[in-house]
């Protein structure tokens, strides 16, 4: 059986904290997807470190939410806001090492809902964290009529959704 191909999704965002491109404070992820599922490299600074050379569990638990938010963004090709999300740390992380995430949909919980899940993974493949949350699902205008984004940024979004 082939592996479906790997493409990089475009970085539509300037100033997200977790996602922007032009964002020099924050982790300027960026994601590919085979369809099927999302993933993401990374390398965290030392200056997102909690206890001395580790990685602070509040970052861990952005990169999860930004990780499930692109899956459910991208694979479901809406827009979304996260609903809530449990975190298990199960290894520590640290600063300055390379980190890969992945995401996927577990279950489409109804047209409006999805529950997604997001690992890291260290060096060797250990997942040291994961997640699992519910995500709400909209339309352009449903988020639109909610006063989040201005009317061209909500048009690059959707274009660069799928
Ligand atoms: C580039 C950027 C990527 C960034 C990714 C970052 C991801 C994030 O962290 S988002 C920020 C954190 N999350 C938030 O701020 C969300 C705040 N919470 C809320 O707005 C609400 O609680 C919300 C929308 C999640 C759930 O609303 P609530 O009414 O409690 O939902 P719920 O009772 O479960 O569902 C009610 C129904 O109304 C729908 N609904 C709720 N609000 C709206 C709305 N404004 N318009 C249309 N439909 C709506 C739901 O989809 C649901 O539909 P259905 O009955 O068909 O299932």
């Amino acid at each position: 059986m082939t592996e479906r191909q790997w493409k990089p999704l475009a970085g539509v965002d300037r100033d997200c904290f977790a996602c922007g491109t032009e964002n020099p404070h924050g982790l300027k992820m960026r994601f590919e997807s085979n369809g099927e599922q999302l993933r993401s490299f990374l390398t965290v600074r030392p200056r997102f470190r909690g206890w001395s050379n580790l990685v602070h569990g509040g970052i861990l638990s952005t990169m999860l939410d930004e990780m499930m938010s692109w899956t459910a963004i991208h694979l479901t090709e809406r827009f979304i806001l996260t609903k809530g999300m449990n975190v298990a740390f199960k290894k520590p992380v640290r600063v300055g090492t390379p980190l890969s995430l992945n995401g996927y949909i577990t279950e489409r919980l109804s047209e409006r809902k999805a529950r997604v899940v997001a690992e890291i993974r260290d060096e060797e493949g250990e997942v040291c964290a994961s997640s699992e949350g519910e995500f709400v699902l909209f339309t352009m205008e449903e988020f639109g009529a909610m006063g989040i984004m201005a009317e061209e940024e909500l048009e690059t979004m959707a274009a660069a959704m799928g």
